[in-house]
């Protein structure tokens, strides 16, 4: 799938979207991704689209096994120009290798011969519901697979996390393919499977897989707004000299991910009581609240704002 190509009337073309991955265990902690991917590796069925290549995938089989985030390193930010070109062999940390081997199958990250489209299914311990996690806010076929989802899952929310922050952002796995589109479903514990969020998650998949599929067979999807929220900063917990923190996600912050944090809210409670403030000059809207992956990258939550974007027409190629 090349990527897109606007003719007179502005419609965005697109090659169709003919091999898709799912990829489950970037972490190998997040079950409801595991599970899955190890549901359809079994009996592809349901995944199964005319015309589609999908390949169900388990990323990180060590880190599943062990269930573990990861062995050596985060294998989600692993698929750097430096990782993926590093030579070592067996010397190299196992993820790093792993993003090697899966950017050889996958990718190569940035060509012609990768993947038109990777699925990166995981969990957090968040109270973020059901989240889709974008890297391009310039990627018209993405924009409107969302926009698809969103609707198709209406009532239910599910929002948009735009990840494209040039400091912030990461070289994640589902980025060696041409479309990377993340799912973050929780809350969940590590290494526990609720079947809310199992099937959330799931449902999410179908409607994905349903629009690459009317995509795929000509369907025109008009121009559409997609309401976003783009990540602006990392908040840490208040830390000692030792780096320990001294502080936790206060009572008003805990599980409201998405919601507003205005300027003097309370975000930190410390452990004698004290309330700690945001001192940020306009409403945020803070997300990945207290998850338990990010007290070792210095993160309580990140604070996002609110952004629509405009997605041009695209039909297939
Ligand atoms: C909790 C968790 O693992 N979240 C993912 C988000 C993403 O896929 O961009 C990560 O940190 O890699
Ligand atoms: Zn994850």
């Amino acid at each position: 799938m090349s990527n897109g190509s606007s003719n007179n009337n502005n419609t965005a073309r697109f090659d169709a979207a003919r091999r898709v991955a799912i990829f489950g265990g970037t972490h190998g902690n997040e079950m409801s991704g595991v599970t899955l991917v190890n549901l359809w590796m079994q009996n592809s069925a349901e995944i199964q689209r005319k015309g589609l290549e999908i390949k169900p995938f388990i990323t990180n089989p060590k880190a599943v096994e062990k269930c573990v985030r990861y062995v050596d390193t985060d294998l989600n930010r692993a698929f750097t120009p430096e990782n993926l070109s590093a030579t070592g062999g067996d010397e190299l940390p196992y993820e790093v290798q792993r993003a090697q081997e899966i950017n050889r199958m996958f990718g190569p990250k940035g060509s012609a011969e990768a993947y038109d489209v990777i699925f990166d299914l995981h969990n957090t311990t968040s109270n973020m519901g059901c989240t889709l996690i974008l890297e391009s806010s310039k990627d018209a076929f993405n924009l409107q697979m969302m926009n698809y989802i969103k609707k198709a899952l209406a009532p239910a929310s599910c929002l948009v996390l735009l990840n494209e922050h040039p400091l912030l952002k990461y070289s994640t796995s589902r980025s060696v393919a041409k479309h990377p589109v993340g799912m973050e479903v929780g809350p969940q514990p590590q290494g526990v499977l609720r079947s809310n969020i199992f099937e959330a998650m799931r449902v999410i998949l179908k409607h994905a897989l349903d629009f690459i599929s009317l995509f795929n067979e000509g369907m025109e999807f008009p121009p559409c707004t997609v309401e976003v929220f783009r990540v602006l900063e990392r908040m840490d917990y208040p830390r000692d000299a030792n780096g320990n923190i001294i502080a936790m996600v206060h009572p008003n912050l805990q599980d409201c991910d998405w919601e507003p944090l205005n300027p003097g809210d309370p975000m930190f409670q410390t452990f004698d009581g004290k309330s700690i403030h945001y001192q940020g000059s306009s409403t945020v809207y803070p997300t990945f609240i207290n998850e338990a992956a990010y007290y070792e990258k210095q993160q309580a939550f990140v604070t996002t704002r609110r952004e629509t974007l405009a997605a041009s027409a695209i039909r297939k190629a």
